[in-house]
């Protein structure tokens, strides 16, 4: 294989951290694909004519917007698959089998490898069981979150990037419940075979999105001892404010002082939720040099940009990654 497994990336090289892209979702819709619908950006993939026509118009976009991150510095990509999991998609699209599901996983996997090349590393990535049902901003999973299967939710999609070589890492992003992050966290080696890495939602006040501190997060995982799935390679922050971002991972980092973090904040933008637009850089105080130093300096191997962050944001944070590592 052309790149090392990444556990050995970071091992072999204690100082190396990988810029990510950016926020895929957004950067879709910017160049022109709707991707509002109930698999968000997981949509084009569903019609047919993005397999059958290799030169259609949204086929197109999608290895653009990959060449565009790459261009940007991006050595680490996702696949658009925050909004894939099995029961969005059978309840939402003409997907409603295991079989019709697997396959077109798999080709969303396959093709993003032949996007970005064998040697830029590939993320699977899984949105929150919240995604779902549109709550992973307010981290309320209902009267008893504790009695979700979240292990039935995730399976099938966690069954196919386990098996697909194309794939380095698993990433589980924006978990805004610590119910959900403990079931995560409770599997092992046979439910997560691969690297995996946990992003979590956390408001702008320092907390999970269900009020739960850095602090405890840290002993739940301290509290693993020796029931830690070795896979799990980095913990992190996404879809976070822009501004707060280095105050929230520097708490993590505090709590888990030897864990390899990882960051990727929102562009600055706040979205409002009853409007439904994005406002300019209301929470931009900083710059991504200012950012991208701080989340070095505890301890992030990864750093990337979240929802409505372009090729121009990745191209700052490849900038401030060189400067600073
Ligand atoms: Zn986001």
């Amino acid at each position: 294989m052309v790149r090392l497994p990444l556990h050995e990336l970071f091992f072999k090289n204690p100082h190396k951290v990988l810029v990510l892209d950016g926020g895929q979702g957004t950067e879709m819709e910017n160049r022109g694909i709707k991707v509002a619908n109930p698999v968000w950006s997981t949509i084009p993939f569903v019609d047919r004519s993005f397999w059958e026509d290799k030169s259609s118009a949204h086929r197109r976009i999608v290895e653009g917007m990959f060449d565009d991150f790459m261009k940007a510095g991006a050595e680490i990509l996702m696949t658009v698959t925050y909004q894939a999991s099995f029961k969005s998609l059978s309840e939402n699209t003409p997907i409603k089998t295991l079989p019709a599901y697997t396959n077109l996983l798999t080709k969303i996997v396959d093709f993003s490898r032949e996007c970005i090349g064998e040697d830029k590393y590939l993320i699977g990535t899984i949105g929150p069981w919240g995604a779902h049902v549109c709550c992973e901003f307010t981290g309320n999973y209902g009267p008893h979150p504790e009695s979700i299967n979240y292990y039935e939710y995730f399976r099938p999609q966690l069954e196919i990037f386990n098996t697909n070589d194309n794939l380095d890492l698993i990433g589980f992003e924006t978990i805004p419940n610590v119910h959900e992050l403990k079931a995560i966290l409770s599997w092992d080696e046979s439910i997560l075979s691969k690297p995996f890495y946990i992003g979590l939602s956390v408001h702008e006040n320092g907390v999970l999105r269900d009020g739960t501190t850095m602090e405890q997060i840290g002993d739940i995982i301290k509290g693993l001892g020796n029931r830690r799935n070795p896979n799990l390679l980095l913990l992190g922050i996404n879809c976070v404010s822009f501004n707060e971002s280095p105050d929230i991972l520097e708490s993590l980092h505090r709590a888990l002082p030897d864990m390899p973090l990882l960051a990727y904040p929102n562009s600055g933008e706040v979205y409002d939720t009853e409007k439904k637009i994005w406002n300019a850089n209301s929470d931009k105080l900083n710059s991504w040099d200012t950012v991208v130093k701080r989340y070095i300096d505890y301890g992030a191997r990864i750093i990337g940009g979240c929802c409505r962050t372009s090729p121009a944001d990745i191209a700052e944070v490849s900038a401030a990654v060189k400067k600073y590592t």
